[in-house]
């Protein structure tokens, strides 16, 4: 009698968690006020993911410091407001040169001097080489639990601007092996080469696995 009681109690627990599990399961929300990235991490993010994925263009701060804890407080505040799951977006150009920077800052290095502007940047210097970092942050929603990031770096170098002028700095940014800039190359060659498309698919295969367990 208590056997039977304390199985069925065990498998009455486990289906109740799993339905509450199921109907908790919200939406991730993409936050980025960026129509370019949204549409890249879609198109790279493919129709086989294993959560639905909405975005909301919420202007969230330009945080200071390293890359990771830009990161880190855009995604804290993100969830703040959204209340729920969400994933974080933040880009870095970095040039070697320069120690790494404009690196978080880039955003407003652009908009005050444009790709010609950044390439002009490292005339006094021999090297030219440069990386672009996406750095994608993740956090559940639930309060307590840690925000997971997922990097990607491509690497290149920073040349005279060439090609459509519709995305940031793809102008003046050619990867390493390539002969065009980011913006010069078909989309889809960008979307499997670009940093943004590392980052992707390191946030793609966790999710993946998490849904495997
Ligand atoms: O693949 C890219 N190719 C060229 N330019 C890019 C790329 N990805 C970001 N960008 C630009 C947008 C912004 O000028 C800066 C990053 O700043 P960042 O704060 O991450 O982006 P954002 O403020 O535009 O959008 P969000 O609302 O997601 O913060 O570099
Ligand atoms: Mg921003």
């Amino acid at each position: 009698m208590q056997r039977t009681l304390s199985t069925g109690v065990k498998v009455y627990s486990r289906i109740y968690k799993r339905y509450i599990m199921a109907s908790t399961k919200q939406p991730i929300t993409l936050v980025t006020g960026n129509k370019k990235k949204l549409e890249e991490f879609v198109a790279i993010l493919g129709k086989d993911f294993p959560y639905e994925v909405i975005s909301n263009d919420v202007d969230l701060p330009e945080y200071q410091g390293e890359p990771d804890e830009v990161a880190r407080s855009k995604c804290e505040l993100a969830r703040s407001q959204i209340k729920g799951p969400v994933i974080t977006e933040d880009t870095c150009l970095c040039f070697n040169a320069l120690g790494g920077m404009p690196g978080p800052y880039i955003k407003w290095f652009l908009a005050k001097i444009g790709p010609e502007g950044l390439h002009k940047m490292l005339k006094g210097f021999e090297d030219k080489t440069a990386y672009a970092l996406c750095t994608l942050a993740y956090h559940s929603g639930v309060e307590g639990s840690e925000v997971i990031l997922f990097r990607g770096q491509t690497d290149g170098q920073i040349v005279s601007p060439k090609g459509p002028r519709d995305f940031g700095w793809d102008p003046c940014f050619q990867p390493d092996k390539f002969t065009q800039t980011y913006a010069e190359m078909p989309k889809d060659v960008k979307n499997t080469i670009s940093h943004r498309h590392k980052a992707v698919t390191a946030l793609r295969e966790h999710f993946i696995k998490l849904a495997k367990s």
